[in-house]
């Protein structure tokens, strides 16, 4: 018997024109359905839960009222898009959500009509729905035509910067633009800063049983041009908390805070909204994370992001693991450091989990740093602690670091501060696809004057880096390492500082050389054991630096090798591009060697686990064989080529 809810109105629904026609109870009751097929979809296959269970209810009113895909739902992040996507077409493959050739597990417009805007990354969607906004006013061409412009953005993202650059661009345009604020007082943390205690400031005193009462006749709720009727209403509009809200000071009408749950309060607002706004308009609606399933209602982090899981219990099927994660490992390391050197702070942008600080914070409240979601902020902030005399740690995933760059450049490099960049979930991540690869941080590190950039090759090589960086006063340093758990290796008593810009032989070979940079060393291992079979004995070295480069190791390596092969879990530009350069300039080549970087390729790779990522890539161990056979022009079982 099928474990699937009962979802009788769901099942009618193939696409949101179809909910046109429910009434607001029937609208209740789909929210119902629709958020037991969320939890028995995540179930099957995990992924982000918590966010999507807390705008169920936000998601179905404004399908019913909104014309989408003609107006625009842009949802900021987008982790809580799996109740959107259910309704808008792609219940029949919401079970192979962030798995390969399935659904991504974010707004996508190659995936659907009803994704206008992809995301992935925080607090993009005002300034994306404000770009539709203008697009539409001045007449842009839109397949599906141009109506509202609607972004959904959390609490967490909205405290980041490019939310505010986008608000204060709004409020000056003053183009009709709807802006729902989704406050679950949560991140995946607990939110941190000023513009969180703001937002509680800003409902904590707020008159609820009333709101609710006024809320059915919700015309008397919206403010500026549609404030017809009561004072209490007009109060409740005006920003009770504080006399005139900081969007309303931007430029932005202010409705609520409304109760996301209570389709009473939500459909009529929404409604008013839509018949009646016409410039920059601020609906400020509080929802529960995780709502409605008690596990991750009750879990730490809302149940953010979970395993497949048993519906019933709630407990998590996990693979038991057989190695410590890069994360803890860098975590504990840290830790061991700060003991030692007081010196040593930590800066996470909004990830203290997933970045193992959450093991530093513990033990040094006073020296670990949540900025929040503001990674230009984090870089900045870690220079001028830097500058101060400290020695922070910026711990970052590689695809947020992104954000930084500039801040990295003008910031950091060019004041050549010891700033330390700790660079989780390098290269490719599985589950949350193309924009969470940490695909580009060797490219735009390598390239500026002064970095010293390190790859782990496994877990005991990130303890040994951990302590390189702690040992490295004379500028910025980073180092990079995996997603997941490392190799199994044994783990060093401590930390020692490695010489910088040395790499580290593995083994003595002929023929071929075959240089890793980072955690594809497993893989080259592996390739060279096949390789052995069939008489071919490379050269392994671990490069462990990508800046500055082991010059005598290379040129060594070119001198004695008919080819040399260099392999990394990062994009065109990065080791190998400074590899090739080295040779070139050297004249290397001029003398017949024969060279191949592995990298990347020039595609953005979608969601599948990161071993299925990695042979799209080209870059699994029985590649790396076949690159060594083609390269030494010897005959492949397949007889590709001679
Ligand atoms: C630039 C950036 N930094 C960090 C993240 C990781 N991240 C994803 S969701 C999230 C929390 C977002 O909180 P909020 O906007 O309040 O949404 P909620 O999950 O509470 O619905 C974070 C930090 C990200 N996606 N993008
Ligand atoms: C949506 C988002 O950006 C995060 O939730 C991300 O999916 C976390 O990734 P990890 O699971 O690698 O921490
Ligand atoms: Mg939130």
């Amino acid at each position: 018997m099928s474990n699937r809810p009962e979802t009788p109105l769901l099942d009618s629904v193939g696409s949101p024109s179809d909910m046109k026609r429910f009434s607001d109870a029937e609208l209740t009751q789909l929210a119902h359905e629709l958020r037991s097929e969320t939890v028995s979809a995540v179930s099957e296959t995990g992924g982000h839960l918590g966010a999507g269970l807390g705008v169920v209810e936000l998601t179905v009113a404004l399908h019913a009222i909104f014309d989408a895909p003609r107006d625009k739902i842009i949802w900021d992040v987008s982790h809580q898009c799996y109740p959107h996507k259910i309704l808008t077409g792609r219940r029949d493959r919401i079970r192979t959500i962030r798995q390969k050739d399935g659904l991504s597990g974010f707004t996508k417009r190659s995936e659907s009509p009803y994704d206008p805007f992809g995301a992935a990354h925080s607090s993009t969607s005002i300034s994306a729905a404000l770009g539709f906004a203008v697009a539409r006013d001045l007449g842009g061409a839109s397949e599906t035509g141009h109506g509202d412009a609607i972004a959904v953005i959390g609490d967490g993202a909205m405290s980041a910067g490019m939310a505010f650059e986008a608000l204060n661009n709004a409020g000056h345009l003053k183009k009709r633009l709807i802006v729902i604020l989704n406050d679950n007082e949560m991140s995946i943390a607990p939110p941190v800063g000023a513009f969180s205690s703001y937002l509680s400031r800003l409902y904590a005193e707020a008159p609820f049983q009333e709101l609710k009462a006024a809320a059915k006749g919700a015309v008397s709720l919206l403010p500026g041009p549609f404030q017809q009727g009561a004072r209490r209403a007009k109060d409740l509009l005006k920003g009770f908390a504080v006399g005139g809200t900081l969007f309303e000071e931007l430029g932005f009408s202010y409705v609520g805070p409304i109760d996301g749950h209570d389709m009473d309060q939500l459909l009529p607002v929404l409604r008013t909204v839509q018949q009646r706004a016409t410039g920059p308009i601020l609906i400020h609606v509080l929802t529960k994370k995780g709502k409605g399933y008690g596990p991750a209602e009750e879990a730490r982090d809302g149940g953010h992001a979970t395993a497949k899981f048993d519906v019933v219990s709630g407990k998590q099927k996990k693979a038991p693991s057989n190695a410590p994660s890069y994360t803890s490992v860098f975590g504990r390391a840290l830790v061991e450091h700060a003991s030692r050197d007081d010196r040593i702070c930590a800066v996470t942008a909004a990830m203290p989990d997933g970045t193992g600080l959450n093991l530093f914070n513990e033990r040094y409240p006073s020296r670990c740093f949540d900025v929040g979601i503001a990674e230009q902020h984090a870089v900045t902030f870690a220079a001028g602690m830097a500058a101060g005399g400290l020695r922070p740690f910026c711990a970052l995933y590689s695809t947020f670091l992104q954000r930084g760059y500039d801040q990295v450049v003008h910031d950091v490099a060019i004041q050549r501060l010891p700033v330390r960049f700790a660079i989780d979930r390098a290269g490719l991540v599985g589950a949350d696809g193309a924009t969470h690869a940490g695909s580009y941080d060797v490219a735009f590190l390598s390239n500026l004057p002064g970095f010293v950039v390190m790859a782990a090759a496994d877990e005991a090589e990130l303890v040994h880096m951990v302590a390189t960086a702690a040992a490295h006063d004379d500028g910025p340093i980073a180092f990079r390492y995996p997603r997941g758990e490392g190799e199994g290796v044994e783990m060093p008593q401590a930390g020692v500082p490695l010489e910088i810009g040395k790499a580290r032989m593995i083994q003595e070979g002929t023929r071929v050389a075959l240089l890793s940079f980072g955690t594809r060393l497993g893989e080259v291992r592996r390739a060279a054991e096949s390789l052995g079979a069939k008489g071919i004995a490379p050269t392994i070295v671990d490069a462990r630096f990508a800046k500055p480069l082991d010059h005598d190791m290379i040129l060594r390596l070119a001198r004695e090798h008919e080819a040399l092969i260099t392999i990394e879990e990062g994009a065109i530009g990065g080791f190998g591009s400074h590899v090739a350069q080295l040779l070139a300039e050297e004249g290397v080549f001029d003398s017949g060697l024969k060279f191949r970087s592995m990298v990347l390729p020039d595609i953005f790779i979608d969601q599948a686990s990161p071993e299925d990522m990695y042979k799209v890539a080209g870059m699994d161990a029985a590649q790396i064989e076949a690159k060594v056979l083609d390269v030494l022009g010897v005959a492949q079982i397949s007889g590709k080529r001679a």
